[in-house]
């Protein structure tokens, strides 16, 4: 069935860039920014605050949150974007059961570049040393259905330009091209390396 991208999750580890895309992203689309930080319960905070990486278990219940969240945003006509790390296969599959046909723009950067971002943000609670972990649990999404694939060192308003253009790609092929992953250009797994 042809399925046009409903909503997108901007997706990374820490420190890729999520929630400054995301926030460009829903300006350019007219969409609701969702910060997925935000549903994490208190426990999640104060375990990476302390310096420990997050388990599969950990994350269940806040990934089902957020698919209830944005099932609530698209039945109250929105257009979500959400910035959720959604490191593994298994995660962005909860967040696809939710909502059928969600895009994925994946931030991607090195170990070095995150680290660095994240120690230069005072404020944040989590710490760089979770870096490699987040490194070390993340499956990038690679051919997988409805994804783009974009250098997060690339300046913000681009990438933010880039995955809007993608997205309303994906509006327009939802009508009319395949939403199999061999369809349209929206609904393969894209990685725009074509620099700034
Ligand atoms: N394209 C970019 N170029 C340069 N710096 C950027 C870019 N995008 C984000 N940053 C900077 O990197 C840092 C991390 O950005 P941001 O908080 O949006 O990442 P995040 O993925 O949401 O992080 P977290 O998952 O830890 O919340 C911020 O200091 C931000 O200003
Ligand atoms: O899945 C995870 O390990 C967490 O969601 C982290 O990614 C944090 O939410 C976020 O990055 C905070 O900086």
């Amino acid at each position: 069935m042809d399925r046009a991208i409903s909503a997108l999750v901007v997706m990374g580890v820490a420190g890729c860039g999520k929630s400054c895309v995301g926030a460009a992203i829903a300006d350019l689309s007219e969409g609701r920014l969702v910060e997925g930080d935000a549903f994490h319960p208190p426990a999640n905070i104060a375990k990476m605050s302390a310096g420990a990486p997050l388990t599969d278990e950990d994350r269940a219940g806040w990934l089902v949150r957020l698919g209830e969240e944005l099932v609530a945003c698209l039945g109250a006509g929105e257009r979500p974007v959400l910035t959720c790390s959604a490191l593994k296969k298994r995660y962005r599959d909860t967040l696809r059961h939710a909502v059928p046909g969600l895009g994925f723009v994946y931030l991607e950067l090195t170990p070095e570049i995150a680290a660095a971002r994240v120690a230069n943000r005072p404020g944040h609670f989590m710490p760089a040393s979770l870096i490699k972990s987040q490194f070390d649990a993340l499956e990038p999404p690679d051919r997988e259905a409805a994804t783009l694939t974009l250098d997060a060192t690339l300046p913000l308003a681009l990438l933010a330009e880039r995955a809007s253009q993608w997205w309303r790609a994906s509006v327009t092929a939802g009508g009319a091209n395949s939403a199999q992953p061999e369809g349209g250009e929206a609904y393969r797994s894209l990685r725009d390396a074509s620099g700034g």
